[in-house]
């Protein structure tokens, strides 16, 4: 994937860090708006039979201090999704509120604290200084590095930086960099980040210490941020809710415990108002269906698709016509644990 970067910030303003402990109420008693607001975002590449619609009518809310996950395969939009709400990519329809400012009524309003790390990686500057970086950074966001300072320090130590504050980029690890990465997206004290695969081409170990730092760093400095992964484990370390993509759809939409705990067990418990006999039927010869609960509201399916056959049930429920509102693993182990306890032989003494 090339390497990219983007700085999605407005022009240069005045800011300190007391903006950044901006409270979750406006000044008259209404609630503030989501950090991010999309609706109906369509995005379509290329035309005629060529055409590919990377997003596909997704709408999506991100509330304010949440951290969340955009999950999907290789394709399936996310990307785009993440420049759309960027401004990076225009949208062929739908629209983009961030802060509550629609972002066709002025971009600097709308983007003045927002930052990016975009597939993967960040342009940062390999011949400054980490800190340095960290400075320039921010200035390029509008703010007076100097006003910042004690934000870096804490970035610096917070990420295990602190020692390598005057070494120059070019001398750190991948794994260090990548962390440099993050802190310069976090050096003008942006409220919502999106950070696109912000593990990619990380070692085992060092993708880990890093998704340890985001979640940590989130919870510390009250971030809102939307991360996309291919990976399930990063989404799972970091993220409170997930948003699963296939073929430019949202196809799942639920805390990270429910849906990928259901990916976990190796069965997920699909629950749509749009499961028809037929489907279960389709779903049947690909998969193996392990319970059918048609009296429930909505009606429920339970699909053996442990691993990666997620995204092949995400992609075959999307064929289908099917938007999952559920997605859980408790009833299929206590289906399994009950059919078990059913089979047991009795033992006599
Ligand atoms: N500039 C472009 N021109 C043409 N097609 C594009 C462009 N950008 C993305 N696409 C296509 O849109 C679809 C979604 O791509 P996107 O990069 O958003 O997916 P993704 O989920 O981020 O996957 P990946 O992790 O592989 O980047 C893919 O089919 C991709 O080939």
């Amino acid at each position: 994937m090339a390497r990219s970067a983007t700085s999605a910030r407005g022009g240069p303003r005045e800011r300190d860090e007391t903006d950044a402990a901006r409270g979750a109420e406006s000044p008259d008693g209404e609630p503030d708006p989501p950090a991010l607001a999309v609706e109906g975002l369509t995005k379509r590449f290329g035309d005629g039979d060529d055409a590919v619609v990377a997003v596909d009518d997704v709408s999506l809310t991100v509330e304010r201090g949440s951290v969340v996950g955009l999950l999907g395969p290789n394709g399936a939009g996310k990307t785009t999704l993440i420049k759309c709400a960027l401004g990076i990519v225009v949208p062929d329809a739908g629209s983009v509120r961030v802060f509550g400012n629609d972002v066709r009524d002025g971009r600097r309003a709308a983007y003045a604290d927002v930052d990016a790390m975009l597939e993967g990686a960040r342009n940062d500057y390999w011949r400054l200084t980490v800190r340095e970086n960290l400075r320039y950074f921010a200035t390029i966001s509008g703010v007076d590095p100097d006003s910042v300072a004690a934000r870096h320090d804490r970035l610096l130590d917070r990420l295990d930086l602190a020692d390598k504050a005057d070494t120059a980029v070019r001398d750190l690890s991948r794994g260090m960099k990548q962390k440099v990465s993050l802190a310069s997206v976090l050096a003008g004290g942006a409220e919502l980040v999106f950070l696109d695969e912000p593990t990619l081409g990380l070692d085992v170990e060092s993708a880990r210490t890093l998704r340890a730092e985001l979640r940590r760093l989130a919870a510390e400095e009250g971030l809102t941020i939307v991360v996309s992964s291919h990976d399930m484990t990063t989404i799972e370390a970091v993220c409170d809710r997930v948003v699963m993509l296939s073929n430019g759809r949202i196809v799942a939409d639920d805390t990270v415990e429910a849906l990928l705990g259901a990916a976990a067990s190796d069965a997920v418990r699909v629950a749509s108002p749009d499961l028809t006999p037929e489907t279960v039927a389709d779903l049947r010869e690909r998969f193996e269906v392990v319970g059918v609960d048609r009296d429930a509201r909505p009606p429920a399916v339970t699909v053996a698709a442990g691993g990666d056959r997620i995204y092949d049930l995400t992609d075959a429920l999307r064929a289908a016509g099917v938007t999952v509102s559920r997605a859980i693993r408790d009833v299929y182990k206590r289906q399994h644990r009950d059919r078990a306890r059913r089979r047991r032989p009795r033992v006599r003494g």
